[in-house]
């Protein structure tokens, strides 16, 4: 019989509430994760709880106290409750990683050719045009969907997902937790989210360029999607650097089977170089999904519209990518530009969330709604039972 079991009624009351404690960045109950060391409740009603973090001062540990805390003091029987926490032995961290990614051996590349998750990567031919900004407002608007998300952020010159998400302040940005060789990613308003930014050791970002060569590039995103452990994911997406360089090239090699959105502005004289980012993608057998473009007509307070960028570069852009090879390919929106947007995501305050009826932010959850819909080409997939 285990503890659990075995305890009082008071203690098991405890157990249950402890059920719906989540660890924050697996996403998964500390009952189930074998945090729970150890629930006493004495005969005055007062409740201690021994719980085990993988290390010591591991990101999540406040959140998880207080969520034992609180769980724990809300238990029928419960009149006080205390939170006792320890830190994991290696033997017990172990088990902890071997229930969290399955029994040990060597570990095949998440998101291969039989997964079931979609990946989807962002690209854009120039810099600047809002590609970040709109892989973040698609995550979250996912993620606020229901579906399970990661974030994979691989613009190495340009990081700029974890500021945008929250995860990056005053030139901290979140680390992720290590848990022996596995590294599990933060959330940031549901979206397990891993970036190169996040891996410069004590350097501030907002100081330090990266600069990589391709080989250090392609081995730093292989681990990604090798180390850092995203559970089953409905979606993973991928905001790739601007253009057609090496690490467009490394994912396309890593993730043959990928989706592709394109994300342009309505600038007519962009439609070559973002045209080029897409045929890079399918030359490594990836699909274009579709164009979004972004930075579209500004409406003004009287209601006129102005469009800085000009207009048509969206469905210029869609419509040179479609063929009879590769059917037609949509412009799947279009969204405005918006001061609100902007500074919402400057804040680390996703607009999609914050202010969902902004018209740039309600145009990006409806791209999220269509993408969710495409659907993903299972034909030829090994459709192996998902375990949760
Ligand atoms: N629809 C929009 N309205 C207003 N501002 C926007 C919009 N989209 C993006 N921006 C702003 O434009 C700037 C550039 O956006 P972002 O960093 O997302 O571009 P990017 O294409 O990822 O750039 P790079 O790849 O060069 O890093 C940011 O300050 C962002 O807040």
């Amino acid at each position: 019989m285990t503890a659990r079991e075995s305890g009082s009624a008071p203690e098991r009351a405890v157990w249950d509430a402890l059920d719906r404690v989540r660890d924050p960045e697996i996403l998964q109950p500390i009952t189930q994760l074998g945090m729970v060391q150890d629930v006493r409740v004495d005969d005055a009603g007062h409740a201690h709880v021994s719980i085990l973090l993988t290390i010591a001062g591991c990101p999540a540990a406040r959140r998880i106290e207080s969520d034992t805390q609180a769980a724990a003091a809300s238990a029928s029987g419960v009149t006080s409750a205390a939170v006792t926490v320890g830190v994991m032995t290696p033997a017990q961290r172990h088990a902890f990683t071997e229930r969290v990614r399955g029994p040990g051996g060597v570990r095949p590349q998440q998101f291969g050719p039989d997964s079931l998750t979609r990946v989807i990567t962002v690209t854009s031919g120039k810099g600047g045009v809002g590609k970040s900004s709109l892989t973040a407002g698609l995550a979250v608007a996912l993620a606020a969907q229901g579906l399970s998300v990661g974030l994979i952020d691989a613009d190495v010159f340009g990081f700029s997902i974890p500021g945008i998400l929250g995860l990056s302040r005053d030139g901290t940005v979140a680390q992720p937790t290590r848990v022996d060789d596995m590294i599990l990613p933060p959330v940031a308003h549901g979206v397990k989210v891993i970036s190169i930014g996040m891996f410069l050791g004590d350097a501030d970002p907002r100081t330090t360029a990266v600069s990589w060569r391709g080989p250090m590039l392609h081995r730093t995103i292989e681990q990604f999607l090798r180390d850092v452990w995203f559970g089953d994911l409905d979606v993973l997406l991928l905001d790739l650097p601007p253009g057609t360089g090496d690490i467009a090239i490394s994912v396309g090699q890593l993730l043959p089977n990928a989706e592709v959105l394109v994300v342009t502005t309505p600038q007519e004289a962009a439609a070559d170089v973002a045209v080029r980012s897409a045929l890079v993608a399918r030359q490594t057998g990836q699909r274009v999904i579709g164009v979004v473009e972004n930075m579209a007509g500004l409406t003004q307070p009287d209601g006129t519209v102005i469009e800085v960028f000009g207009s048509g570069g969206g469905s210029l852009v869609a419509q040179r990518l479609s063929d009879e090879e590769h059917g037609t390919v949509p412009l799947l929106g279009s969204v405005p530009l918006s001061p609100a947007f902007r500074e919402r995501g400057d804040a680390g305050d996703p607009a999609v969330l914050s202010h969902p009826t902004d018209p740039a932010a309600a145009e990006v959850i409806r791209v999220a709604a269509e993408v969710a819909a495409l659907g993903r080409g299972l034909a030829g997939r090994s459709l192996g039972i998902a375990t949760r």
